[in-house]
């Protein structure tokens, strides 16, 4: 396997080169996570493909859960001898990674994805088309640091395929759109043609919108379990059970990732003005600066309602996902708060022994 074209870059490659002084990882080579599954991973170098886990010193060390790898992570391994088995060592610095909170009522990171340089939002032209479920997949992407592009799949079941086109196009500003069916091959060179050497890219959507399918599409071959759904309903069993990284034969990388039942947020920066530049727009022409566009007077947010130039149906979903960040943004706060506390209160133990 050429490391190359497993999308190790200059931004990896430096780092490694800063690690080769330190003795510490002399035994270590640099390997790619293609698998994942309750931190166990399958990992992939130039000598091999091996089965891994992280030595007793980066589990001490780890925090949280996003500082373990995640699937296409780049990690410095030693392979254990005589066996295909391999010790994680490090970590190394991502340059993008596409988060949600974990399921359920706890406040924590998931790492659906790493280091990838495309977001393909999967959707079905079929029952599974949901616009405000796309609104929520282009926040989370916005905010990983890559590129999103919306693929729209299974185009031979839809007869108004243009209709849908219009209706992404109107809540997808500066992203490209591309319709495909993995069934008459529609679309497929154009996905294709993204996967330059050294490109990663991460299938994203819901359980039954084509991902795998497409992954064999792109693939030429029998790659990824294919489930039968239910069209009339159009759910999916979920057949992808974990995330998977793969080498595309013309080049590039994908990884393939579980339907999701919910996206929940896990957003670090800006990225709902990215996914609501239309409403931001509208927002710079209100009167006060501070409005909400809920019942202020001269709100231009709500002139573009009364207009039909913004449907109400979006800026709710704005409002929700605005409402969502902020109730992260404080529990996060409150987490951090308790976690500096108990460092003080460590470090003052520590003194007091110091000191009597
Ligand atoms: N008609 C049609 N059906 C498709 C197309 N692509 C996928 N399907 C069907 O849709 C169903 C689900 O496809 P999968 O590829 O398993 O979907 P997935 O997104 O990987 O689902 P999970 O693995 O559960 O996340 C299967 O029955 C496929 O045969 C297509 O282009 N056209
Ligand atoms: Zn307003």
């Amino acid at each position: 396997m050429n490391i190359k074209s497993l999308g190790l870059t200059t931004f990896f490659e430096d780092q490694i080169k800063g690690f080769s002084e330190e003795n510490k990882y002399e035994n270590c080579v640099p390997a790619r996570v293609s698998l994942e599954h309750k931190h166990a991973y399958r990992v992939i170098s130039e000598n091999g493909e091996w089965l891994a886990s992280v030595s007793g010193l980066y589990a001490y060390e780890a925090i949280n859960r996003a500082e373990y790898p995640a699937v296409g992570d780049w990690v410095l391994v030693e392979k254990m001898n005589g066996e295909d088995r391999a010790i994680i060592h490090k970590l190394l610095n991502r340059k993008s990674q596409f988060s949600r909170k974990i399921a359920g009522r706890e406040i924590e990171e998931q790492i659906v994805a790493a280091n990838v340089d495309i977001v393909l939002l999967v959707m079905s032209l079929n029952a599974d088309f949901n616009i405000r479920r796309l609104e929520r997949y282009l926040v989370a992407a916005w905010d990983s640091g890559a590129t999103p592009i919306v693929i729209l799949t299974k185009s031979d079941l839809c007869k108004d395929v243009d209709h849908y086109f219009r209706e992404v196009e109107a809540v997808a500003m500066g992203v490209d759109i591309f319709i495909t069916s993995s069934y008459t091959g529609e679309g497929i060179e154009e996905i294709r043609a993204l996967f330059k050497e050294g490109v990663t890219g991460a299938l994203l959507g819901s359980s039954g919108a084509g991902k795998s399918t497409l992954t064999n599409a792109l693939y030429g071959d029998v790659k990824m379990d294919v489930s039968d759904i239910r069209e009339d309903d159009a759910k999916g069993r979920h057949t992808t059970t974990h995330r998977e990284l793969v080498a595309l034969p013309g080049g590039g990388c994908l990884i393939d990732t579980p339907g999701m039942r919910e996206l929940q947020l896990w957003d670090q920066g800006d990225s709902l003005s990215s996914s609501f530049k239309d409403i931001e727009a509208f927002a710079s022409d209100c009167r006060y600066r501070d409005c909400t566009h809920k019942s202020e007077p001269g709100c231009a947010v709500n002139f573009a309602i009364d207009n039909g130039n913004l449907e109400q149906a979006r800026l709710q979903s704005y409002f929700k996902l605005q409402k969502e960040l902020a109730f992260l943004e404080r529990k996060t706060n409150a987490q951090a708060k308790l976690a500096e506390q108990r460092k003080w209160k460590q470090i003052s133990k520590g003194q007091k022994k110091k000191y009597k």
